[in-house]
């Protein structure tokens, strides 16, 4: 599949040549970029409908179940999560996330828009997880270009070398944080340990943008950081600049910051449903229980004896009761949603998968609330947001894979058997593109305030960029 391209029809095709099909973990990945027109000025007009027709035909060839659409490049209105039946009776999802298109089918006018006009991006720590998926959906995003890349123990090798799925972009080498040049560069995804993070950070030219998907900058209170991560803050004056990142909760102080702290995975998948439920005084305060799971990804990419094989498979196991790192980041968060000490009872687990975040939740609903306000208030919360996903009244409850790849958080609420209280599920692909989204949003302000942004004029306006990714 990956060393193909075939035509469907006289002006539209499927390119299946591009190893950047396939996620690191080898499932199958259709970038939306793919899907194009043969005409370059229709690149982004695809059509759901041409690409259903094609999918269908690709899927009853090649067996598959489901396939993730990379749809980012695509108008928001011409996107859809579409489910149809393949030939041979199974049900095929086709699920939009974000952007980006193969590098081999561009069209002349983006081209043009990369070497003129784009974002140019350091990736620190392209060599871990969380890293190579931000160089997986930038290499061909339109907006964004790659001009650095970092590795420690892979210093000096090629992307391609240590992610296979990556060896047909074209990437610079990666290089020790030591030998990097900034000069060519105008934002940083930091995808580095924590600890490590923040003194990187410190040395940092000061006119970077920076998205740092660490924890050190997630906690306001640097005590707290020292209770809860074992060792003090040495950036406290950078900690009082962070933004924290969670996009659907403070989009606007994102767009204005130069330093956002992207939220942890955990807190990100209870976050989404509990906040909005706090500020609405819908749930009580008490008796919030977490009961999370995560793929070992989660965990990044370093060999640990923990993370063996023959150690997490055909089993589950939970880990950090009562104490794990994330705890004082989810209380942060719904303490500020509702203006009171909030506590909780938080147990992750680790799960025999290589990706994907489930959260359970149980919550008391205040007192004369029922399911249907809960249901009601996440609806109306995030109406207009295109990456959190709330099911239908009663509908069964989202699974991890539905959201593999994806920024999506998709979530429900259900009454629980004992009067009065309410269990939400939500996941998120713990490896998530969530991070691409948040900083997209924080991005897209870069070009209003930059000279080449300025020279640009209506190419960089936030809402242009904004179509790159609201798909
Ligand atoms: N995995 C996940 O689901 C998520 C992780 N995070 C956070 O994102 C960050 C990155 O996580 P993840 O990608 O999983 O981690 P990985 O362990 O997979 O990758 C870490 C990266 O940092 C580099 N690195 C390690 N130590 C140093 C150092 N001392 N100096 C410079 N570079 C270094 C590694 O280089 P090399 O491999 O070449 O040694 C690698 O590129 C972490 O802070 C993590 O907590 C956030 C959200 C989700
Ligand atoms: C499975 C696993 O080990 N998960 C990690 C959390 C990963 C994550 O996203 O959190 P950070 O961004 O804070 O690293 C943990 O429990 O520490």
């Amino acid at each position: 599949m990956e060393n193909e391209r075939e035509s469907y029809d006289d002006s539209w095709s499927i390119g299946l040549r591009n190893l950047n099909l396939v996620d690191s973990n080898h499932s199958p990945w259709i970038d939306g970029g793919f899907l194009q027109s043969k005409s370059p000025s229709e690149f982004y007009s695809i059509s759901s409908t041409r690409i259903i027709l094609s999918l269908k035909e690709m899927s009853s060839a090649t067996g598959l179940q489901s396939v993730s659409l990379d749809a980012g490049c695509l108008r928001k209105e011409k996107a859809r999560i579409l489910k149809f039946r393949s030939q041979n009776g199974s049900t095929l999802s086709v699920r939009s996330s974000v952007a980006s298109s193969p590098q081999s089918l561009q069209s002349s006018k983006m081209v043009t828009l990369k070497s003129e006009s784009t974002v140019r991006v350091g990736v620190l720590g392209a060599s871990g997880y969380t890293g190579s998926e931000i160089v997986r959906l930038l290499a061909n995003h339109p907006h964004f270009c790659i001009t650095l890349m970092t590795a420690d123990r892979k210093a000096g090798q090629s992307i391609g070398s240590v992610f296979p799925h990556l060896i047909t972009q074209e990437l610079p080498n990666m290089v020790a944080i030591k030998d990097a040049d900034f000069s060519n560069v105008d934002a940083v995804f930091c995808c580095l340990p924590h600890g490590t993070t923040q003194d990187i950070i410190k040395a940092l030219p000061s006119r970077l943008k920076i998205v740092d998907l660490s924890a050190d900058f997630r906690l306001r209170n640097t005590d707290e950081y020292e209770e809860w991560y074992g060792q003090p803050h040495r950036a406290p004056d950078l900690q009082k600049e962070a933004k924290y990142g969670l996009t659907e909760t403070s989009r606007e102080e994102i767009r204005s910051a130069r330093l956002v702290a992207n939220p942890g995975c955990y807190p990100t998948s209870t976050l989404l449903p509990l906040v909005p439920l706090l500020k609405a005084h819908l749930i009580e305060l008490r008796n919030i229980i977490i009961d999370a799971k995560s793929g070992v990804s989660g965990a990044g990419r370093g060999a640990k004896e923990a993370n063996l094989y023959t150690e997490i498979a055909e089993g589950i196991h939970s880990y950090g009761i009562a104490k794990h790192r994330h705890v004082p980041e989810i209380e942060q968060g719904l303490t500020d949603a509702s203006n009171s000490k909030v506590t909780i009872s938080f147990t992750p687990h680790l799960m025999p998968m290589s990706r994907g975040m489930q959260s359970t939740i149980y919550v008391e609903m205040a007192s004369g609330v029922t399911i249907d306000d809960l249901h009601r208030q996440l609806k109306t919360s995030y109406q207009d947001e295109e990456f959190v996903v709330l099911l239908e009244k009663g509908a069964p409850p989202p699974h991890t894979r539905n959201v593999r790849g994806s920024n999506y958080c998709v979530m429900n609420v259900y009454q629980d058997r004992i009067p009065g209280r309410a269990i939400i599920v939500s996941v998120i692909d713990n490896l998530s593109t969530r991070d691409f989204y948040t900083s997209l949003c924080f991005l897209s302000a870069i070009f209003s305030s930059t000279d080449r942004g300025k020279k640009n004029g209506s190419s960089y306006d936030v809402n242009f960029l904004r179509r790159g990714y609201k798909v």
